[in-house]
Parts: C-alpha cells; sequence; structure tokens
C-alpha cells in the first residue's frame, strides 16, 4: 500500500451510496489497514451540518464495527459542504479545503456527475487530483465518448477511474488466479472444449426505493452493459502478462471489441421481463409499475438476458449469455462454464455423459466443478459429483477494493475510457430494438424465477 491521496471528497454525501456502500468500505479498509491517513469531505445538496454528516459516518462505520485511531481521526477532521456540486464556485470552496493531494468521488446521479465535470474545467484543480466516476457512465455511446473528452481535458487517463465495484471484487481476481496460475484451465478455456458461458446475477432486492435512477435505466443498462460485460471481459481475456494496469485493461479491451448480440440479431438474443406483485423473502412487494416514482410508460425491464458473441479465433460460435434481474425467487450469482460432452464414452460404461461444468460463485467465493465419476454401488455406472472450493474471505466488501485502488493511484481494477465507451456499442442494438418494442416486455410474479416461459439458464 503507498497512499497518494490525503483527501477524499464525497459529491452526494447525502445518498444512498454513499452512506450504504461507500463509507462502509471506508471503515473496513480504514480498520485492517490503519496507517492510513486520511481526511474525509462530503458535499450534497442536503442542508446538513457537520454534526449531521458525523451521524452518518458514525452509523454507516459501525455496521462494520470500524475502531481505530485512523477512524477516530476522520470523525474528528471531517467536514460537511452544503454545495451544489454543478456550481465551479462551491467545487473550488471544497477543493480549497482539501489537505493533500484530494480524489473526487461522484456519487451523483449521472447526469449531475457529467455536469460536475463541466464546472470543475473553471476550477484551479490541484496537481495529482483523481476523479472517481460510478456507473452508468454516460446514457449511450456518443455521451461516453463526450463524457471521456471533458475529464481528459481535466486530467490524465490514469487518474481517472471509472468504478465498476464487480472488478474490486476479489472473486475477479481469483478468477484470474484460477485461470492463469493452473495449467489444467487454460488448455482448455476456448471454443473447442467449451460449450457455452454464462454469467448470472439474479438479485431478491427489488426497486428499494431506487426509481429515480433505476427507471431511466433497466436492468440491461445497470447491470449488463456495464458489470457482467466486465466480468464477461475478464472470463474471455487472453493471459495477460502481468496484473498491471495497461496489461490488464488492454487485455479485457480485446474482448470487448471482438463482442457482439449474438448473430448480429439482437431481436433474436434478447429477452426482456418485468415483476409483478409477489413475495420475496416474506416480504410483500407491489408490482414494479407500481412503485414510488415509476413512470409505466417507459417500460423498464427488471430482468434482462442477452445472448453475446466473442469473435476471436478462441471464442469464435460460442454463446456468452448473461442475465440479471431484480425480485427473484433465489439470489444467484454466478459464472457458468459448460465445457463439451467427453468426444466418446468407451463402451461399458453407463449413465449420462454429461458436461463438466464449473460454477464460480460471485460473493461468497466459492467454486464448484460437477464431473462424472465412478461413483459406490456399480463401478460401471457414472454419477455426478461436485468438487467444491471455498475462496478466501468472502467478508471482504467491493467498495473497500474499489477505494483502495483511488487512495493509491491503481486504476487497474476500474474502467479504461474505450472499455466503457465499448459497453454502450455492444448493448446498443439491443437498446434500439427494445425501444423499438421490436422484444415484447414479459412479466414474471416478484419471488418466480422469472418469466414461466423463459427457458431456465
Ligand atoms: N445506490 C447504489 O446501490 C448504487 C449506486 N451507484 C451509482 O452511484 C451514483 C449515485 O447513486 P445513489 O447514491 O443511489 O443516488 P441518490 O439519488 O441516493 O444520491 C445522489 C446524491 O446526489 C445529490 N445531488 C444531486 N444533485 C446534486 C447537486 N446539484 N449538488 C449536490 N448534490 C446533489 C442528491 O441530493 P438530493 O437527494 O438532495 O438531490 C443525493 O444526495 C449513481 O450514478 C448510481 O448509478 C452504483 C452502484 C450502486
Ligand atoms: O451496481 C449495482 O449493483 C447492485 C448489485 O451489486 P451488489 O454488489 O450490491 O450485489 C445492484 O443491486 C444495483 O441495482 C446496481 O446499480
Amino acid at each position: 500500500m503507498s497512499q497518494l491521496i490525503g483527501t477524499l471528497v464525497i459529491l452526494g454525501a447525502s445518498g444512498d451510496l454513499s452512506a450504504r456502500l461507500l463509507l462502509p468500505g471506508l471503515a473496513q479498509l480504514l480498520t485492517s489497514e490503519p496507517e492510513r491517513k486520511l481526511t474525509l469531505i462530503g458535499a450534497g445538496s442536503e442542508a446538513w451540518d457537520d454534526a449531521k454528516w458525523h451521524e452518518v459516518i458514525t452509523s454507516s462505520f459501525a455496521e462494520e464495527n470500524a475502531s481505530g485511531a485512523t477512524v477516530a481521526s476522520i470523525l474528528e477532521g471531517s467536514h460537511y459542504f452544503q454545495a451544489d456540486v454543478t456550481k465551479s464556485a462551491d467545487l473550488q470552496k471544497i477543493l480549497d479545503a482539501c489537505e493533500g493531494v484530494p480524489a473526487i468521488y461522484f456519487a451523483l446521479p449521472p447526469a449531475v456527475a457529467a455536469a460536475a465535470c463541466a464546472a470543475l474545467q473553471e476550477v484551479t484543480l490541484p496537481e495529482g487530483i483523481s476523479l472517481a466516476l460510478e456507473k452508468p457512465f454516460g446514457i449511450d455511446e456518443q455521451s461516453a465518448i463526450d463524457l471521456n473528452a471533458l475529464l481528459l481535458k481535466l486530467v490524465p487517463e490514469e487518474q481517472i477511474h471509472r468504478v465498476d465495484h464487480f472488478l474490486g471484487r476479489s472473486t475477479v481476481l481469483n478468477l484470474l488466479g484460477l485461470r492463469f496460475a493452473n495449467r489444467i484451465f487454460e488448455p482448455v478455456w476456448n471454443a473447442e472444449h467449451i460449450e457455452k458461458v454464462e454469467i448470472i446475477y439474479d438479485e431478491q432486492l427489488a426497486l428499494e426505493g431506487r426509481a429515480r435512477y433505476y427507471d431511466t435505466a433497466g436492468a440491461l443498462v445497470d447491470m449488463i452493459q456495464s458489470h457482467l460485460l466486465q466480468v464477461m471481459a475478464v472470463v474471455a481475456m487472453e493471459p495477460p502478462s502481468t496484473l498491471r494496469s495497461h496489461d490488464l485493461r488492454d487485455a479485457k479491451q480485446l474482448v470487448l471489441r471482438a463482442t457482439r448480440v449474438w448473430q448480429g440479431d439482437a431481436i433474436a438474443s434478447s429477452r426482456r421481463a418485468r415483476y409483478t406483485a409477489g413475495e420475496v423473502q416474506g416480504r410483500n412487494l407491489p408490482s414494479y409499475v407500481d412503485e414510488q416514482g415509476v413512470d409505466p410508460k417507459r417500460e423498464t425491464e427488471t430482468l434482462a438476458e442477452v445472448t453475446f458473441e466473442v469473435n476471436t479465433w478462441r471464442w469464435a460460435g460460442i454463446p456468452f449469455t448473461l442475465r440479471s434481474g431484480k425480485a427473484l425467487a433465489e439470489r444467484r450469482r454466478e459464472i457458468v462454464i459448460t465445457f463439451r460432452a467427453a468426444r466418446q464414452l468407451p463402451v461399458g460404461l453407463k449413465g449420462h455423459n454429461d458436461p463438466t461444468v464449473l460454477r464460480v460463485f460471485l460473493a461468497p467465493d466459492q467454486m464448484s466443478l460437477e464431473i462424472n465419476v465412478n461413483g459406490p454401488g456399480d463401478p460401471y455406472e457414472l454419477e455426478r459429483i461436485s468438487l467444491d472450493a471455498h475462496f478466501g474471505d468472502g467478508q471482504l466488501l467491493a467498495y473497500r477494493e474499489v477505494l483502495a485502488g483511488i487512495l493509491d493511484g491503481d486504476s487497474s481494477l476500474s474502467v479504461r475510457g474505450d472499455s466503457a465507451v465499448e459497453g454502450w456499442r455492444i448493448v446498443a442494438p439491443v437498446v434500439k430494438a427494445w425501444h423499438d418494442d421490436e422484444v415484447p416486455i414479459d412479466s414474471y410474479r416478484a419471488g418466480s424465477e422469472g418469466p414461466t416461459l423463459w427457458p431456465r439458464i
């Protein structure tokens, strides 16, 4: 750890991301690495004072049982600024109060974050300042290109962190270790031996009061355009020679550049649906369209599934299906690699020649390898077993890793500008087909496994 940043400024400090994810992540980081020295500044439109801000920090830190001298000093030295962060004068005042090199975290709605970046053009920026932006980065390919151009007028690429907390996950690093530190996987990690790849992120959580953002995004933009395509890029990348930022990001970008909707047919290779009233884990949920702040005319999907192809020598012809949805029966967060079945079973072996399946589970980090063995009983009869393993500590918060990257100036796990644009390019045909109503919006009961007619993956 060699920390470059002296002050972390959270713009949008009164929002959900700040209280629920950023502050607990910071608490975990500072508790486990007490040698870090940091000043924390919060800014937002709410008329809070320092006392109210300290209350918010204290309550978020308590969730992680934060303790230690750094944690105490954070509270003591932290200030809150009521500000309109789209005004240069307000931003200048905040930056003038920073100690050491600041990092600005834009925990703001995307349009406000873009306006705040525009306002930074009129501000004197301290040398070395880092800018951390949340997803969605822009609202389409062109706006992402424009936002990149604006950011690059302010700071060099190395000082921009386009946060994708799925890349902060130790699971993704575990995936690299699994693939590249074992001789048994890499030689079969290709179209010759793999039949299909699925990346599934089913949530039991529903809208959770986030209509203001979610109703204009939907599951495709919220999860597939950003997080799941990034995870797919890690699954499909060529072996990087180092884990340094350039190598890792180049390898991911090569995958994304080669990716398009399956057979170029956005209508046939995508599905969308929206939940109706139901019960999830004992919670009664209204229909999505009846949630406060939702405009039913937008036809926002809460479940999206899209199949892509990666047109490289390694992957040509292999479907990569990405799915994510809310208010589903089960929480499923897994990467499923289905291998091709054995070419031929020796005559005499009975039972199914089921393909080997490798499942990598995301948070908590686990894996299972489902294989055929000659189990107990009839030794000629094949049986299915699963070799299960837990990767290290499943308790690390993704935002702890995100914040560590920002504070240490390590952008290897954040999304590079060209990658952010590529994500929009890849999903654009699906966005258009859905917008033009060429793919019907199905429905599913909250607490179910999804629309009954959808094949289960
Ligand atoms: N919440 C989550 O689970 C996740 C969120 N994200 C991303 O994080 C970002 C923020 O999301 P979230 O926290 O949920 O959103 P919220 O709406 O909860 O918070 C946004 C905050 O920004 C403030 N704000 C808006 N406009 C201004 C302004 N002009 N000046 C100062 N403050 C302003 C809001 O204040 P006010 O309410 O007073 O307008 C609010 O405190 C989004 O890009 C989202 O996609 C990413 C991953 C997960
Ligand atoms: O970015 C987002 O991610 C969460 C899912 O991530 P998790 O780490 O909280 O499981 C998702 O619920 C949310 O809609 C999305 O904006």
